[in-house]
Order: structure tokens, then sequence, then C-alpha cells
């Protein structure tokens, strides 16, 4: 262009045609440039009052020519108009250039540089109703603004218009998409034809609601990154949330503009739809398959092949049902190697969190010949993990060796692949065995103390609760036991201070080694009380069963949590310098078998308060209950605590057994019996703990 002016101004001539080019060329330049002339501004200006009011509003200064093509509006340059479009028209923008650009700031500038002309229109455009709005809401009137021919003169060769705002479309499919997607949201319901309003408002929500709520996320952080749009609501003083949340956009529109990290919010969303919607596995459905799978890889692989991907929380679901119902599963961590050969996910770090198990468990699970890897065979959970045990075929001798004296009937039962019975029949192991274990004693529930040796002194206050149940924070016995408590934590490493040593579950916290103190007869509370425990008696199901080689033994017939009383042990109270009792202990520990049980065995002096030197001791030969039968373990899951009732003197404690782990079902309880080493070979342990010390006493 400076050339040609250059040239003009050296030659008349050339100049004088310029001229006249220009000016015949005038209106095809006014077209495609889309400038108006001093004539159209001044037809403008008559004809156009109340348009010129309106761009008053907006605050722009009413040079004519520079229309939006969609409403009319006048504007002075291309920003303005840029604005205009995205304040007014920003719905019909957004649907002709759907899914072409990744965020709005591209597509304005697209717009702006591209398709300016298409948005604007020019004087001869012929105009709108006099007085009618060029606010788009005012403006979505039943009548068109434009038909047909406007366009075609405009050389436009889209067929369909759009009553309501204008744009054109080829297809009628595409103007009646455009016609739902922006002008059917509720907020233009009242624009809708009567008649037809209904009927249109109603399918046009129902096509947004389940999207909208689906994107709703998608769509906030849309709004933070779309920085460009919300730079130009600022600047119009737009709220831009609210403006935001009144957009309702169509599918096709929103998931084309998506980021990629938008789209796998999308993607989860729409997942866990599917994942709600999708039939998962029943409570019966996971029993039956937890029946024939030995471990959790197994349960998983089980599941998920007929159910696809599971939801982790069906796993702890069917631990919990598995438990409930007593089916031994191995619930191991990530990576485990079952040693049935169920195959793990991956196998790095897969021996990292698992415990060194005990040698006994050198036994292979019936019907399984896999011998087991020497990794293997060292890192399991637990023993307890193994409870091959509760399969075996068993025969009951009794049922209830307590004979109705324990609220929870204890049974007898042998193995019948017990070493021992494995050639016999049922029928034969039971007149096999002609010492059967209930027939040597008396089955008591409550410890027999000679009226000599009980201990008036140290009794116990009772606590004023008013209420049936008592509270740490309202407890007198709180005060009686905190000072014994001070500085101790429980076995989660939390303080003592001013709580019982049960929690609510009735599961003891207070740590091994310190006396319990419970609440007892002189106290108002009743036996429901948060802190009597050992007062309820045995609560699970024990049974007896036939060792190899440590005689008759106490196993779980109920998988039983860790902190649960299990029960007490009972017999006669005796002064260890009573010589008979003395002559007793020494007589049955020579015959193989002691159920002596010495208190002081158990005592950490630095811990207890004693304030006699009289040593006292449980006799459970004669009398006693199911607590004789337990055996001794260098590596017990059972822990023995002292449990002060009616007297604060440790030497008259109750001796009260609390599971110290979760023991599954079939697993044997043990505790240890902390019992002086007798001169000679003693009795030979035969626990099976790596840590085994070699006797029992
Ligand atoms: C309190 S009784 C336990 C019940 C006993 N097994 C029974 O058949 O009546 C203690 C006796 O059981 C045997 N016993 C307990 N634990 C043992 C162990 N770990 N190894 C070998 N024998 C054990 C010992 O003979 C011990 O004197």
């Amino acid at each position: 262009m400076p050339l040609i002016l250059d040239e003009a101004s050296k030659n008349p001539d050339v100049g004088e045609f310029l001229l006249k080019l220009i000016s015949s060329e005038r209106e095809k330049l006014t077209d495609v440039w889309g400038f108006g002339t001093d004539s159209s501004k001044q037809t403008y200006s008559e004809n156009r009052e109340g348009s010129v009011r309106v761009l008053h509003e907006y605050g722009t200064n009413p040079s004519p020519g520079l229309k939006c093509k969609i409403c009319s509006q006048e504007f002075s340059d291309d920003q303005d108009l840029g604005l205009h479009w995205t304040e007014v028209h920003k719905k019909e923008v957004r649907w002709l250039f759907r899914g072409n650009y990744l965020n709005t700031d591209l597509l304005w500038q697209h717009i702006v540089s591209d398709h300016a002309r298409e948005f604007r229109l020019l004087d001869h455009v012929p105009q709108r109703p006099r007085g009618q709005s060029v606010k788009r809401t005012e403006s979505t009137s039943v009548e068109p603004h434009y038909n047909i021919q406007n366009f075609e003169k405009d050389g436009c060769s889209q067929k369909f218009t759009c009553r309501l705002c204008g744009l054109r479309f080829d297809l009628l499919p595409d103007l009646d998409h455009h016609h739902q997607v922006a002008h059917m949201n509720p907020g233009t319901v009242s624009d809708i034809p009567p008649g037809r309003g209904k009927f249109q408002f109603n399918r046009g929500r129902h096509y947004y609601s389940a999207f909208k709520k689906s994107l709703r996320s998608s769509s906030t952080l849309k709004k933070r990154t779309s920085s460009g749009i919300e730079k130009h609501f600022k600047a119009l003083s737009v709220d831009v949330s609210m403006d935001t949340s009144q957009i309702v956009e169509p599918e096709t529109t929103s998931l084309g503009k998506l980021l990629d990290f938008q789209l796998s919010d999308v993607a989860l969303t729409l997942f866990s739809k599917i994942l709600k919607t999708r039939p998962q596995p029943s409570n019966v459905d996971i029993l039956s398959v937890a029946h024939s799978v030995c471990c959790k890889t197994s349960l998983c692989a089980a599941l998920e092949a007929k159910y696809g991907i599971l939801p982790d929380n069906i796993f702890v679901k069917a631990a919990k049902l598995c438990s409930d119902v007593g089916i031994q599963i191995d619930w191991h961590q990530e990576d485990f190697i079952c040693p049935k050969g169920c195959k793990s996910r991956s196998s790095s770090n897969a021996l990292f969190p698992l415990q060194p198990t005990q040698v006994d468990f050198v036994i292979n699970p019936p019907n399984c010949h896999a011998i087991w890897d020497m990794e293997e065979y060292h890192y399991v959970l637990h023993s307890s993990h193994f409870g091959w045990k509760l399969m075996r075929e068993r025969v009951v001798v009794c049922d209830d060796v307590s004979f109705g004296m324990e609220k929870i009937p204890v049974a007898c039962v042998l193995d019948v692949d017990a070493k021992e019975f494995r050639h016999m029949k049922p029928g034969e192991i039971l007149q096999h065995e002609n010492f059967l274990p209930w027939q040597g004693f008396h089955y008591i529930t409550k410890c027999l103390v000679d009226s000599s040796i009980v201990d008036s002194e140290n009794s116990m206050a009772g606590c004023a609760c008013s209420h049936p149940h008592c509270t740490p924070e309202k407890c007198d016995h709180i005060n009686l036991f905190d000072s014994t408590y001070e500085n101790v934590v429980d076995i989660h490493d939390i303080p003592m201070h001013g709580r019982f040593p049960y929690d609510e579950n009735s599961k003891v916290i207070l740590q091994e080694g310190y006396p319990i103190y419970e609440c007892n007869s002189s106290c108002t509370c009743d036996t429901s009380c948060q802190n009597r425990v050992l007062q309820r008696g045995l609560l699970v199901k024990l049974e007896l069963f036939k060792t190899e080689n440590k005689g008759w033994a106490v196993r779980a017939a109920e998988p039983i949590p860790q902190g649960t009383f299990v029960c007490e042990y009972i017999g006669e109270v005796l002064k260890m310098k009573d010589d008979e009792a003395m002559r007793n202990a020494e007589r049955e520990a020579k015959s193989g078998c002691s159920y002596l049980f010495e208190i002081t065995s158990q005592f950490d002096r630095e811990r207890v308060q004693t304030s006699g030197t009289a040593a006292y001791m449980i006799d459970a030969t004669r009398y006693g209950n199911v607590s004789r039968f337990i055996n001794h373990s260098c590596s017990p899951n059972l822990s023995t605590r002292l449990v002060l009732v009616e007297s604060k003197d440790c030497q008259f404690a109750h001796i009260g057994f609390f599971t110290n782990q979760d023991i599954s079902m079939g697993e044997e309880l043990a505790y240890d019996y902390r019992q002086k080493m007798l001169p000679g070979d003693g009795c030979p342990c035969h626990c099976g703990a790596l840590n085994c010390r070699g006797r029992v006493y």
C-alpha cells in the first residue's frame, strides 16, 4: 500500500485511477472490511434510536457500521464486539466451534482473527423491529430476526436459520440440536413458545441433568483454568462463578473442550458410576467362593474372574464375613507367596512385612502335597494363618465338660487324623481313650479360698457411681488405680491416665505387667459395667482336644479378637508354705502333669503392690475349670493378668487370661507358665516356638 500511494503521488493519472477505483468499489470494500460510511452512520442514527440507547448502556462508542450478526447490536471495534460475544452469545459461538479448541482463549483468538466477519452485520441488513432490545434474553422472541434471503444476499449458503438467535445451519438436525442446546435451559423457559414450552423444557432438563452432575467436578476445574474467559468476565464486572454455574453445556461441547486431566476426572466419575451399577457379589456369593479358596490372592482372583475388578471394600467385607462364619482364609499382606501356589500380583518386597513363623508349621495342610520353599516356610504372618486343624474331622467325646456350669459349653473332642487315631474308626477312638479329661477333677467356676487366708485388711473400696454402667470420667476407681497407671501407656501407646483398663468393647488395653482393678461387690454398678470383665466369666467358645505330646489342650472353637478375656485360672487357693500343698505339687510334677499356678510367678515386683510376704498358689488338681488344660508356650497367644476385685493385695489377685493377638478358630491357646526350673531333667517343652526355652519347668 505505501508503494502504491508513493506511485500515485508521483503520477496524477494513477492517483485519479485509484480514487475512482476506491469510489466504485466502496460497497465491496465495505462488505469485505465491515466499515461503515458517513451516510450509513447517519441513516443508522436516524433509524435506530432505540438501539443507540442500548449501546450507551454498554458504555460503547456508538460508532456505526459494526454490528453483531446475531443480534444487530452495534460496536465501535472488534474488541468490543468480541466482548459482546463472550457475554451474550457464548453458547452460539461455542456450539459453532465445538470440539476444535483446547481452551476458551484459543477459541476467541481464532474467532477474532478468522471469523470476525461472520459475526458482524452491515447497515443494509434489515433492522429489528423498533424498540426491541438488543440483549439476547430480551430478543429471543418467537419471531425471526432474519430470514433465509437476508443471509443469501450476504453471501451465505446456509439454509436454516435459528428463529431465536439467527445462527445459520446447513442441516435441519444441526439447527434442532442448536435449538435444544442454546435455548432450552431453564433460564430461557419463559422464551419458549407457548404450547411447546413445557415439553421442551422437561426434555431439556432431562437431557442435561445427568451429565451436569457428572461434570460438576470437571466444570470446577474448568473454572480455575479458563483464565482468559475469567479476565473477560472480570472486565465486564460479571460474577464468574455465577455465570459459569448458569452455563448448561451440551455434552459434545463440554467433552470436546476438556483438557486431558479433566477428561480423566470425567472418566473416573463415569467408571465409579459403572462400578456402582454393575452387579457385585452378594454375601452368599462371597462365602460360596471363600469356601474353596485358601488365601486373599485366590479369593480376589476367583471373585474378579466372575465380577471383574472389584473395589477394595468388597474384600474388607469378605474378611469380616469369613471371620464371622469361621472360614479360614489367609488375609495376608499384598505380595504374599501363598504356600498353596496362588499367584501374587508382583514379587517386589514380597517378604518385607511378614514375620517368621513357628517351626511346628512344617506340617503340610491336608490334601496339599506341595513342598514349601524355605522362604515361604519362614515368612508367613503367623502360625495362626494356617488353621488346617479346623478342617480336621473330629469326634466329640463330651458336649460340655463343665456340665452346664459355664455360660458357654466347653466340648471335648478327638481329632480323627491325630497320629494316635489315624488307623482307627471313630467308634474305636472313643473306646481307646480310657481316661477322659473331665473324670479326674471337679469343675468349679470360682476359686475356693480357705477362710483362714481371706484378706480383710486390703478390701477394695466400692465406687459411688449412680449409674449401673461406670464411666471413666466419674468412677471413683479411676482415682484408685490412676497412681498405679501414672506414666503408663496402653497397648497402642496412648497414656492410661483417666481411663479404665478395658475399652468399650471389653477388650483389655492396659499393658501387660500392671494389675487391673475391677469394680467389686461394694460398688453400686452391675455386671454390665465397663470395668467388670473377668467377673462375667467364660464368654468365648473353647474346646478341649488331645495333642500328640502335651496331653490335653485348649483351643479356640471360634475366632477370638485380640484383648478378649478368655478364662480365669480357677482352683483352690493355697499358701505356698503349706506342706501338704507342696507335697501334692511335687507329686503331680513327678507324675508329669502339674495343675499348680504360682501367683507370685506372674509378679513384676516393681509394678504390683503386696502387703504380706506369704506366697499363694492356685491348685487346680482336684477343683478347677477349663484353664487347667491350657498348656505352656514360650511364645504364648494369651497374656496373664492379675485382676484385683475384692482385695487390693496382688497376692489375692484373680488370674485372667486375655488374648494378646487375634486368634483364629482351631488355634491352640497357651500362656507362659514362667515356672522355676526344677533340678534334673524337668519337663521338656513341646510348644514348638522358635524361641522355645526347651523346658516347661
Ligand atoms: C496345667 S497342665 C496342662 C494340661 C495337660 N496337658 C493335661 O493333659 O491335663 C500342665 C501340664 O501339661 C503339660 N504341658 C503343658 N505345656 C507343655 C509343653 N509346652 N510341653 C510339654 N508338656 C506340656 C505338662 O505335663 C504340664 O505339667
